[in-house]
């Protein structure tokens, strides 16, 4: 039989609070039209006040969800999102690199928008010498983006100077997300392995609804991906789905909100 649909893979934390991590990957997906199986890495005891509990899995409870998958389904893009500790994070590189799935995006989940970590810093640099040498693009934040170019980023100049040094440790493409920026535009930097970069702007907007943004817009990638787009174009169609249902958010919760991954057609102009 042959496989007629776009199939994902992401490996990730579940979020009980359902706008971050896994759950936010799967809703990004189906609104892209692509189907996504999962990886659970870990589970997170989550709302949008904060996370109250962190419980990555036993190693066999995830190489075995690997070994399921990859028994059955054709995976033409993967995402990597919260992995907790260095243990987890080789775990899923060694499986990465076995399986030689393509188009491997490393969204390379640090802190949560509450403020919890969600990697250890040796998890970081495991981040950094085995997960970025296999990835098709990688999506930090800027406080992300610091810790991976090890600088400090203010000026755009500097998002430029960082983008490069994390492209050196291996990551092919480079999106650095402007969200924790400030001033009335949010600005992402992205730079390609061809050395050529662009800047996508939108006009910030006023609201504190913004969980599980950068989930959101790499999954997007990942699913632009699978369908077999170019990357500069996947990252471009990601962020034009961000911008559209951010500014159409589900009033929920006490805290940092859910976006409402559903709140586009596929008949919208994206
Ligand atoms: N207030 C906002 N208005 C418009 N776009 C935003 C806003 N906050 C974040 N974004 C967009 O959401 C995506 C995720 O950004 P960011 O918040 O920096 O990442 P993360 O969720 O990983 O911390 C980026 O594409 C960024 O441009
Ligand atoms: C399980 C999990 N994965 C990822 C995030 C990051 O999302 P955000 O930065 O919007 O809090 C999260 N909060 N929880």
């Amino acid at each position: 039989m042959i496989q007629q649909y776009p199939t994902a893979l992401t490996i990730a934390g579940s979020d009980s609070g359902g706008g971050a991590g896994l759950q936010a990957d799967l809703k990004t997906m189906q609104a892209c039209q692509t189907f996504s199986t999962n990886v659970i890495v870990g589970i997170t005891a989550q709302n949008t006040l904060g996370v109250q509990g962190q419980y990555p899995l036993p190693k066999q409870v995830v190489t075995r969800q690997f070994a399921s998958i990859l028994a059955d389904f054709h995976i033409q893009a993967v995402k990597t999102g919260a992995l907790f500790d260095a243990e987890h994070v080789q775990m899923v590189a060694d499986e990465l690199q076995w399986s030689r799935l393509p188009n491997l995006t490393v969204d390379p989940v640090m802190i949560a928008k509450g403020g919890a970590h969600l990697l250890t810093p040796a998890g970081i640099r495991k981040i950094k010498s085995q997960l970025l040498p296999q990835a098709t693009i990688v999506t930090p934040n800027l406080p992300e983006a610091e810790l991976l170019a090890e600088q400090q980023i203010i000026s755009e100049a500097d998002r430029l100077s960082a983008a490069k040094k994390i492209q050196q440790l291996g990551a092919k493409n480079v999106i650095i997300k402007g969200g924790h920026g400030s001033g009335p535009l949010v600005k992402d930097y992205v730079r390609l392995a061809n050395g050529d970069d662009f800047w996508l702007t939108a006009p910030r907007v006023k609201t504190k609804r913004t969980h599980g943004t950068g989930d959101t817009l790499s999954a997007s990638i990942t699913a632009f991906l699978a369908q077999g787009l170019g990357i500069s174009t996947a990252i471009q169609r990601a962020h034009a789905y961000l911008e559209m249902i951010i500014e159409k958010p589900l009033v929920l919760g006490h805290g940092h909100g859910p976006l409402n991954h559903g709140g586009w057609s596929a008949h919208d102009e994206i």
